[in-house]
């Protein structure tokens, strides 16, 4: 792990590698700078990592075997450096993140290279910057700054670090040899305006003011999660308390923060979130023999609000795009919502200034013209949802497109297969289900189909990633992973309105749980006509029913006819200015109780003789996110998802389920499957009719055998991962 090389005396360089084990880098870099302190041939002493890279930090497995205190180790480490008689230079190459920054904001000086970057990604992991940075780096850039960098976790490019006042100098080329350089020019100068510890937070006018919002601002965006809140906590010792007291809270807070769970969540989603880009297949294609193809120009069909999502996202990646429209009003009705899209996305991205064709418009091109398709590497279809309308653009796009054309189908829940049977390449057919908004959420599940050959699957992954998005390769099924599972919650979330809550109940209570929206805030948002669409579509209300079908009933299965009466009423939410709330106006977003909606629910509750009855939160939360969960068990035993991970990465960035609980399959992990199978079966028995709280088999299995740890649990599904 270490290197005391002496290069070019009487500068001793100290190289880092990766920190793997936490305390061997912690105690050698203790032994370094000691023996540097005794070494009186030893003027000066430059830090570096290998490689280019100073350091990304701690690994991030060790976390978990830190004790409580073992944790001042590394600032004790750092303070060492900062008390040396000799001057201690940071050569900053490649990055330098979490403790790597800290150990640097110890040292006297640092310089790094143009390209570098610098982050404190701690709070991002549901921990703050442990071992002095919380207080170091208040009184290196003043709070305001500081507070952005620690609650985000962002990382700065080398340019912006020093405007910020972090890096000292920047260097094109040689950033160790301009290092050495520094060393040498100040050795034997004074060193006490060097040492961070010493200087005084720079004082402002309104700090209790830039405190206090900052702490609103964090309690808001972080919905429950503890760690961006105990980072301005921890700021505010800076401001507040001398150095060695600042310390003293900074640790308290991060221990509290080590034990809270939330810390294990976030860095299980850290793992997941990259584990689920090794995809593989139940048939057993994986991500390790397949290569994705090479894709310049992508054609997009329909200019609707995916249509346009997914063009600016492709735009945004500097990627060729052809739009395509099927008449000339819609035509122009989608090019100017993609320009103003377009317009906007660069406006929050100051540094486009800097990069002038970041959101060049000659990358693309709107046209009516199926013709001008033939030569796209990729096309994704982004229609309304209709199978006979897919069917037939596919037909045509088999037909006219190049032979290693890949043919993609933006759909939320429909049959891959059927759409890749329109066609002669099955094969070289995907779905690519994109989220609303598509240019902001992360998100696309990928697909496959039966047909599906594994480079276009790798293909379709290779996208996602180019445009910034994380793709999660699940199987074909009705609304794959993330809409079947949100099926059995969003019903749960109805069939409590029946049995006597109101949508703000509900709502508020999921809310306090951590997602961004509630069911009805989020149903009125994506529009309840969507819904109801699919369900006449599948048989379930509308022209198609049965006649003498009873209202609550669909076969033996409980049904609520209730959203399908909200959009016969013309309620289709947000877009009227009516659904389960009511807006100020057709597109408003603040949602309002609506005092129809609570006579209606009375109403219909006294015409289908319900008795209407207190529901607590307990019982709102078990029913909505056990039923999920539990559809999540099933979908794991049937293949559709390949692991746990994948199933949280999904509900994570598509879905808004809070992170700092890890995913739902995780968070069932956390609660015990015991509990989440007992509960299961008192809400079936009082339900009977309801199927989707039946507890899946694959459940019950898992409780049988034991309640095994997560990682363990696809060694026992009916149809076990290829990844094992
Ligand atoms: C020279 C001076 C050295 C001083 C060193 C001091 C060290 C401090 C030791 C004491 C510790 C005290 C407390 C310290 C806390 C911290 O440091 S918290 C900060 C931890 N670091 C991070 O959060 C960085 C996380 N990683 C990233 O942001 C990115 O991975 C990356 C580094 C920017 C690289 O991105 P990219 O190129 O896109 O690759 P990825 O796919 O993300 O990652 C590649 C593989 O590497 C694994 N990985 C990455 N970071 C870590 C990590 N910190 N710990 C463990 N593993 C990590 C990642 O999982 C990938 O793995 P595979 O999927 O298996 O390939």
């Amino acid at each position: 792990v270490l290197n005391y090389a002496s290069v070019h005396p009487p500068v001793h360089l100290l190289r880092y590698t990766v920190v793997q084990d936490i305390s061997a880098v912690v105690r050698a870099l203790e032994q370094g700078v000691k023996k540097a302190d005794v070494d009186p041939a030893v003027k000066a002493v430059v830090i570096c990592g290998t490689n280019g890279t100073f350091s990304a930090g701690a690994d991030i497995r060790g976390f978990s075997s830190i004790q409580a205190g073992d944790r001042p180790s590394l600032a004790s480490v750092i303070d060492l450096i900062e008390r040396s008689e000799k001057p201690v230079v940071a050569a900053i190459e490649g990055m330098a993140l979490g403790g790597a920054l800290e150990v640097a904001l110890g040292c006297h000086y640092r310089v790094a290279h143009a390209q570098a970057w610098v982050g404190l990604p701690e709070v991002t992991l549901g921990l703050l910057p442990g071992a002095g940075g919380t207080q170091r780096l208040p009184r290196l850039i003043g709070v305001p700054a500081a507070l952005d960098l620690i609650t985000t976790g962002k990382h700065v490019l080398a340019a912006e670090a020093l405007k910020l006042g972090i890096i000292d100098e920047i260097m094109e080329e040689n950033t160790i040899d301009a290092a050495i350089h520094l060393a040498n020019k100040v050795s034997g100068q004074p060193l006490n305006s060097r040492r961070l510890s010493l200087k005084q937070v720079q004082s402002l006018p309104n700090m209790d003011a830039i405190l206090s919002e900052a702490l609103v601002k964090v309690k808001k965006q972080a919905r429950g999660c503890l760690s961006p809140e105990m980072c301005v906590q921890a700021v505010k010792a800076s401001v507040q308390l001398p150095f060695t007291e600042g310390i003293r809270k900074e640790r308290e807070l991060f221990n509290l923060l080590l034990s809270s769970g939330q810390a294990k969540a976030l860095q299980y989603v850290f793992f997941a979130q990259r584990a689920a880009q090794k995809w593989t297949t139940s048939s057993g294609a994986s991500w390790k023999t397949a290569s994705a193809q090479p894709i310049r120009k992508v054609a997009v069909i329909g200019l609707g609000t995916m249509g346009r999502g997914i063009v600016t996202s492709l735009v945004k990646a500097k990627m060729s795009v052809v739009a395509l429209e099927q008449d000339q009003k819609q035509l122009e009705v989608g090019a100017r919502a993609v320009t103003s899209l377009l317009e906007r996305e660069a406006s929050k991205m100051p540094w486009i200034g800097q990069r002038p064709d970041a959101c060049d418009p000659a990358l693309l091109q709107f046209t009516l013209d199926f013709s001008v398709l033939q030569d796209a590497d990729l096309v994704i279809e982004a229609v309304f949802e209709d199978m006979a309308l897919k069917k037939e653009i596919f037909h045509k796009l088999s037909a006219i497109c190049k032979p290693g054309s890949f043919l993609c189908t933006n759909t939320s829940a429909l049959d891959i297969d059927e759409i890749a049977s329109a066609t002669s390449r099955p094969h070289q057919v995907i779905g690519t289900h994109f989220f609303s908004p598509a240019h902001v959420m992360k998100l696309v599940e990928i697909i496959h189909g039966r047909h599906t050959s594994p480079i276009t699957i790798a293909t379709a992954m290779g996208l996602a990633k180019t445009i910034g998005k994380i793709g999660v390769v699940v199987g074909n099924c009705f609304g794959f992973v993330g809409n079947r599972m949100m099926a059995p919650y969003a019903e749960q979330a109805v069939f409590l309105l029946e049995e006597g809550c109101k949508p703000k109940e509900v709502d508020q209570a999921l809310e306090g749980f951590g997602f961004n929206l509630g069911p009805f805030r989020m149903l009125d948002l994506a529009g309840l006509d969507v819904g109801w669409r699919s369900r006449k579509g599948q048989g379930l209300t509308g022209p198609k029913l049965a006649p003498g079908t009873p209202a609550r009933l669909r076969g033996r299965r409980r049904y609520s006819p209730l959203p399908d009466l909200l959009c016969e009423n013309g309620r289709y939410g947000q877009k009227t200015g009516r659904g389960w709330y009511q807006y100020e106006k057709p597109g408003a977003r603040i949602a309002n109780p609506d005092p129809w909606l609570h006579n209606f629910l009375i109403r219909y509750r006294d015409a289908h003789h319900i008795k209407a009855r207190f529901i607590d939160e307990e019982e709102i939360l078990e029913r909505c996110l056990y039923t999920l969960i539990n559809e999540g068990f099933q979908i794991l035993d049937d293949g559709i998802a390949s692991d746990p991970e994948d199933i949280d990465v999904i509900y994570i960035y598509g879905y808004g389920w809070p992170k700092h609980r890890g995913g739902p399959m995780f968070y069932a992990s956390t609660i015990g499957l015991p509990r989440i199978l007992a509960k299961l079966q008192k809400y079936s028995e009082a339900h009977p009719d309801i199927p989707r709280m039946q507890p899946s088999a694959f459940l019950k299995k898992l409780v049988f055998l034991g309640n095994p740890p997560l990682k363990e649990w696809m060694s026992h599904a009916g149809h076990q991962s290829s990844k094992l």
